[in-house]
């Protein structure tokens, strides 16, 4: 499920580059109607719409972003929420590099229904350790004043299903939507230094290989 993150990380020591630069893959997912497309909107193009209509399907915008040093393209897949569009979006899933768990702080059945997208998210995506994955989750709206949901329950669901981080967010008055995304990145990158070691000690193997064998080619 991170094939196109390796790729990448491969395909730059390949050609050699000094400075790090990164496709990385993320996804928003979380019930119909929670922000997931006014998130992404706010992001990328700073703008909020408040008659937004439904997703259907998936859609992706692209942001170039700069993250402790590292130069990352961002590649922000927003999905379908509604369950009658399921089908058109979880061939989407696989390749993520991270998923942004989505729910609306004003929609409590939202919050609740977290664990159906996590679970969804790892089949999908074929994540074999789930609490090792990075997922970021979003409390979105949280300008509305009719709160349905405590920080405080959210951030003990993080605890206890692999300490994932929190972010609580309005798309409509942007609050902490750069920080959220910023994060994502952060998770993916510790996770991708690991990779570029697991590389790293790959290409040595190989190289020793051909050290000791007649070269054909
Ligand atoms: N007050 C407020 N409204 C928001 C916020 N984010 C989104 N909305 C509104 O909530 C409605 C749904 O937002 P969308 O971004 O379309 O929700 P979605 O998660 O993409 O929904 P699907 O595409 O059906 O999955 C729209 O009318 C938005 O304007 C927010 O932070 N604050
Ligand atoms: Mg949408």
């Amino acid at each position: 499920f991170r094939l196109g993150c390796f790729q990448a990380a491969h395909g730059e020591q390949i050609a050699g580059m000094t400075s790090k630069s990164a496709l990385l893959k993320v996804i928003l997912l979380g019930d119909g109607g929670v922000g997931k497309s006014s998130l992404m909107n706010r992001y990328v193009a700073n703008k909020f719409d408040s008659h937004l209509f439904h997703t259907i399907g998936v859609e992706f915008l692209n942001k170039e972003l700069e993250v402790d040093g590292h130069h990352v393209t961002l590649q922000i897949w927003d999905t379908a929420g509604q369950e009658r569009f399921r089908s058109l979006r979880t061939p989407f899933y696989r390749g993520s590099d991270c998923c942004l768990l989505t729910f609306s702080l004003d929609d409590s059945q939202s919050f609740h229904n977290l664990a159906n997208w996590k679970k969804e998210f790892s089949y999908y995506a074929d994540v074999k350790d789930p609490d090792g994955f990075p997922f970021v989750v979003l409390g979105n709206k949280l300008d509305v004043p009719e709160r349905q949901v405590s920080g405080e329950d959210v951030r003990k669901w993080c605890r206890e299903n692999g300490g994932h981080p929190y972010f609580e967010t309005s798309a409509k008055d942007a609050t902490n939507v750069a920080s959220a995304f910023e994060e994502a990145v952060r998770r993916t990158l510790a996770l991708d230094d690991r990779a570029d070691h697991l590389i790293h000690t790959d290409t040595v193997d190989l190289q020793r290989k051909t050290a000791h064998e007649p070269s054909c080619c």
